[in-house]
């Protein structure tokens, strides 16, 4: 009788590719990821070391960090030397022999929104990208993570990595989600509850009751944050909601293919009896929708609640985000509302959050902008007129892109003209920073996002979605 295993193991014991001993493997890595802001610096060497890609079939670029997405765009950033960037990746690219998702290609996103979108990533394969929430498509069952540049060259010249054999966490939602409350509140309530170093490296299995009755997109949302756990990735077991979710997708397998695939994939889920080195739990049937008070996204709390009262030792989060022990969350007035990110900027978030916008308006002097995962995902949405529905609201409607996400792609909740300084934001960093100078980041769901957007200050969505 072979010893039961969970679904990490498996998948890791498909792709060794040779036993280095000490723990570590070869790995085979099935699909490789790179972005403008990253793979310039994977390309470069490659090239200068004269090396050329092993498999440039298996191996995509996205324009996504520091593209403008402004509507009209072109080459031109407002990241310094984006440009640069963005011509580098694409000549890299064309040199390398990848297939390049260029900024006119109806394709282009996010690349942790377009790689499931598109089928490269499958439930069971080892997906690589220089990027930290390529963990994002554990969502549909693939074992992904996030590399530096000279692995990331190393994967591209040899389609193979080394890595220590990760230790396993099984994490069990218990119970079912009540209404307005969605997968970043359950992701931002464990994080709250065992902290943003909790995962210590483990490579998580989510489950649970709460976790099969997600659909696709939001395990995507709850794997994109097993990293702000401090995981080294996060997955979910495929089943008929991802293959439903998968068929007929460009790069997915097709015909009998597809039937071959989807026998092995349902091999993958976790035997029986299989182990984990630990073991979480987290009860959703009374989770209420959480919003971030601090400065990494395990300071958290329930949108109903307020900052802990009884904090020591976090002076400096409350002085950078203008909070007090024991301050109530809701009724905060906000500056800004951001609906966008590889954490929630797919379809079913834009659904969600125009929702609770729908013949409604953005309060005066509140910025409020929805930026799309991907091109795909903006004109689905388009095609159902949320655009529509935004715009009335007095939503900003965007280019796909990471955009305001992270203030080192070049767009800035703090420029001239535009100051905002408290930022709710469906996004999954909320460090110093990270939207601009001096701006102040709350994290939330769409949902929530949204209905503060119209009230001006941080509000509990439920009595709009009721
Ligand atoms: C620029 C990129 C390498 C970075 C990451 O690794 O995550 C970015 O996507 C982020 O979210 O901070
Ligand atoms: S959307 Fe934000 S978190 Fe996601 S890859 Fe882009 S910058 Fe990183």
């Amino acid at each position: 009788m072979p010893e039961a295993r969970n679904i990490i193991e498996k998948i890791w014991d498909e792709h060794v590719v040779a036993d280095l001993g000490g723990g570590r493997s070869l790995l085979h890595v099935d699909r490789i990821l790179l972005h403008d802001r990253s793979g310039p610096a994977v390309f470069g060497p490659l090239q200068e070391s004269g090396r050329a890609a092993a498999q440039p079939s298996l191996v995509f670029g996205t324009m996504d960090h520091i593209v403008d997405t402004h509507v009209g765009r072109n080459d031109d950033t407002r990241f310094k030397g984006g440009r640069a960037f963005i011509q580098a990746f694409r000549e890299g690219a064309h040199h390398a022999g990848i297939t390049l998702f260029d900024l006119d290609d109806p394709r282009q996103g996010i690349s942790h929104v377009v790689s499931p979108e598109l089928g490269i990533a499958l439930p069971g394969a080892t997906l690589v990208c220089c990027d930290s929430h390529t963990c994002t498509v554990g969502g549909i069952g693939a074992l992904a993570w996030g590399i530096g540049t000279t692995d990331g060259e190393h994967a591209v010249a040899t389609q193979t990595l080394v890595r220590a054999q990760p230790p396993t966490l099984r994490v069990e939602f218990h119970g079912k989600l009540p209404p307005g409350v969605f997968a970043k509140d359950m992701v931002l309530a464990l994080i709250a509850r065992y902290g943003a170093d909790g995962a210590a490296e483990h490579a998580i299995e989510f489950c649970g009751e709460a976790v099969r009755g997600l659909d696709v997109e939001a395990r995507m949302t709850l794997c994109n944050m097993a990293v702000e756990f401090g995981a080294w990735t996060g997955l979910v077991a495929p089943d008929d909601v991802t293959f439903a979710w998968l068929r007929d997708r460009p790069y997915a397998p097709q015909g009998t293919r597809w039937d071959a695939a989807v026998a092995h994939w349902r091999t993958l889920a976790s035997d029986p009896g299989a182990s984990y080195d630990r073991t979480l739990h987290l009860d959703c049937s009374r989770l209420a929708p959480q919003v971030s008070w601090g400065t990494n996204p395990g300071q958290a709390c329930a949108v109903d609640g307020g900052v802990p009262a009884d904090l020591s030792g976090e002076e400096r989060a409350l002085a950078y985000m203008d909070l007090r022990p024991g301050q109530p969350l809701a009724g905060l007035p906000i500056d800004a509302a951001f609906i966008g990110s590889c954490t929630n900027s797919r379809l079913s978030d834009l659904r969600l959050a125009a929702g609770v916008v729908r013949g409604r308006k953005v309060a005066p002097g509140v910025t409020a902008l929805v930026v799309p995962g991907s091109t795909s995902v903006k004109r689905a949405a388009e095609a159902e007129g949320l655009d529509a529905v935004f715009r009335a609201a007095g939503f900003e409607w965007r280019e796909s892109g990471c955009s305001l996400c992270f203030y080192v792609g070049g767009d800035s909740f703090d420029r001239p003209g535009r100051t905002a300084r408290r930022v709710i934001s469906s996004t999954n960093r909320n460090f110093e920073g990270r939207q601009g100078p001096g701006v102040r980041t709350h994290l939330a769901s769409p949902a929530t996002v949204a209905a503060s957007a119209l009230a001006g200050c941080i509000a509990d969505p439920r009595p709009l979605l009721a």
